[in-house]
């Protein structure tokens, strides 16, 4: 069956002209069923997405000619969106088969865009969506099956210890969620819950405790802890070999040498590389800017970033001219806690974006009364970028599935599980 990949030139960044990004890709499928792709958005000017009217051009193979298994089938369609939303479709051709359908798709649809181009619109495309949720599932999967390897031929399973201190209905979310995707992969869990007022000694000793205990095989005190206490103390009483948050300074301290390995990598950036190599994003030779350096995201990401062979910028909050900086980044890891920090404006058009915030905003309309955003405005940036991560289901359900990942190192490394 024919295969047909289409893609149109990236080069030009000027908003006035037009700008071809990425096409998506067309696969006719083997008689199954086609999808509709949005292949590029073609707005009037330079006014606010979400209030103005837009035009949608597609292309599609025609659904009963591909039942039928013929080639060179395909179609172009226009849409229009007003307010974000799709207001109409209207199909404006179909190529009905023939040895020349191809060709003749691909005249169609670059015409559409010269004649769009001449009438002085711009052309947008959507960035692809790198979808952490569905990632963070397929490696939950994965762990599974090799847990239940092991549980099978050791008699072992891995076990993951959490210390929970105080209040905050985050952090209690955050624990919880993690207790059941343990469940979920057959990670034995423990929890210790202690009230706001204890004292550092007292978490210790509960650290203390797992780390002489051989059926824990991770340790993790949720963070933030309560302000009276010293964090770096707590840190450094878990062992390195079940460290599996990898805060212990032994473990951030060999992650940013070179050519040493340190026994584990942080949860979050670590799910932020994986996602680049699950998407096939090279990293290699690539600019790198990560916002911020805090100790859990911003530094280890750029560490990775760095050992993966990218030219790596930190950006920080004494930065000058971080929207220049950042604009210059073909990977972008933007870890600030600051929302919709990073506008349009500051992305290199086809840039990947990995948006580590969550923050919550304010929203009545949301049963919540709040919704969650990331560091990035998702709304411009997905116009600008070639791939992004959504706030919620980009980051965040990766930080989970490479925590589940350490703990099953970690007994695999104690057991000489291979
Ligand atoms: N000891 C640690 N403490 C903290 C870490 C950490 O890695 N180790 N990271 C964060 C919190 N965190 C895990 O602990 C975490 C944050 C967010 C998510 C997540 O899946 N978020 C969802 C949205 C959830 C929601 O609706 O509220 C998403 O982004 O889709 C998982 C884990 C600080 N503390």
């Amino acid at each position: 069956m024919a295969s047909m990949m289409l893609f149109t030139d990236c080069s030009s960044s000027s908003a006035a002209a037009a700008r071809l990004l990425p096409f998506c890709r067309h696969q006719i499928p083997d008689g199954g069923l086609v999808q509709l792709h949005r292949s590029a958005r073609l707005q009037f000017g330079l006014s606010n997405p979400s209030s103005s009217r837009t035009f949608v051009t597609y292309t599609f193979p025609s659904p009963p000619l591909v039942k039928e298994r013929k080639e060179g089938l395909g179609g172009g369609g226009c849409g229009v969106w007003e307010g974000g939303r799709e207001k109409s479709i209207s199909l404006l051709f179909i190529i009905s088969s023939s040895k020349w359908g191809i060709l003749k798709w691909c005249l169609i649809t670059f015409t559409a865009y010269i004649i769009t181009a001449a009438a002085g619109v711009s052309v947008e495309a959507a960035a692809k969506v790198i979808d952490g949720k569905k990632v963070a599932k397929e490696i939950r999967d994965e762990i599974a099956t090799e847990i239940s390897k092991m549980k099978d031929a050791i008699g072992v399973v891995p076990g993951l210890a959490v210390i929970l201190v105080g209040d905050r209905k985050d952090s209690a979310t955050y624990v919880h969620n993690k207790k059941k995707a343990c469940e979920s992969v057959g990670i034995t869990s423990y929890e210790v819950r202690l009230s706001e007022d204890s004292t550092e000694q007292e978490v210790i000793k509960h650290i203390t405790c797992f780390n002489n205990d051989p059926s824990v095989h991770g340790i993790l005190v949720q963070l933030p802890l309560p302000s009276h206490m010293n964090e770096q103390n707590v840190l450094d009483a878990v062992c390195i070999e079940k460290d599996v948050d990898g805060f212990n300074p032994l473990n951030s301290g060999r992650l940013a040498m070179r050519g040493i390995e340190p026994l584990f990598v942080p949860c979050t950036p670590k799910g932020c590389i994986e996602l680049l190599r699950r998407y096939g994003i090279e990293i290699k030779g690539k600019r790198a800017v990560v916002l911020g350096r805090s100790n859990i995201v911003g530094r280890p990401a750029a560490s990775l970033l760095d050992g993966e062979d990218a030219t790596v910028t930190v950006v920080h909050s004494r930065t000058q001219n971080p929207e220049e900086i950042t604009r210059e980044a073909d990977i972008l890891i933007a870890a600030v806690g600051r929302p919709n920090m990073v506008r349009g404006s500051w992305i290199k058009p086809g840039a990947v974006i990995i948006d580590v915030g969550i923050n919550a905003v304010e929203d009545a309309k949301s049963p919540r009364g709040y919704r969650l955003v990331g560091d990035v405005c998702y709304e411009e940036a997905s116009k600008i970028a070639s791939a992004i991560t959504p706030v919620p289901g980009g980051v965040g359900p990766m930080t989970i599935a490479m925590l589940l990942s350490n703990t099953l190192v970690s007994a695999k490394r104690a057991h000489h599980f291979v």
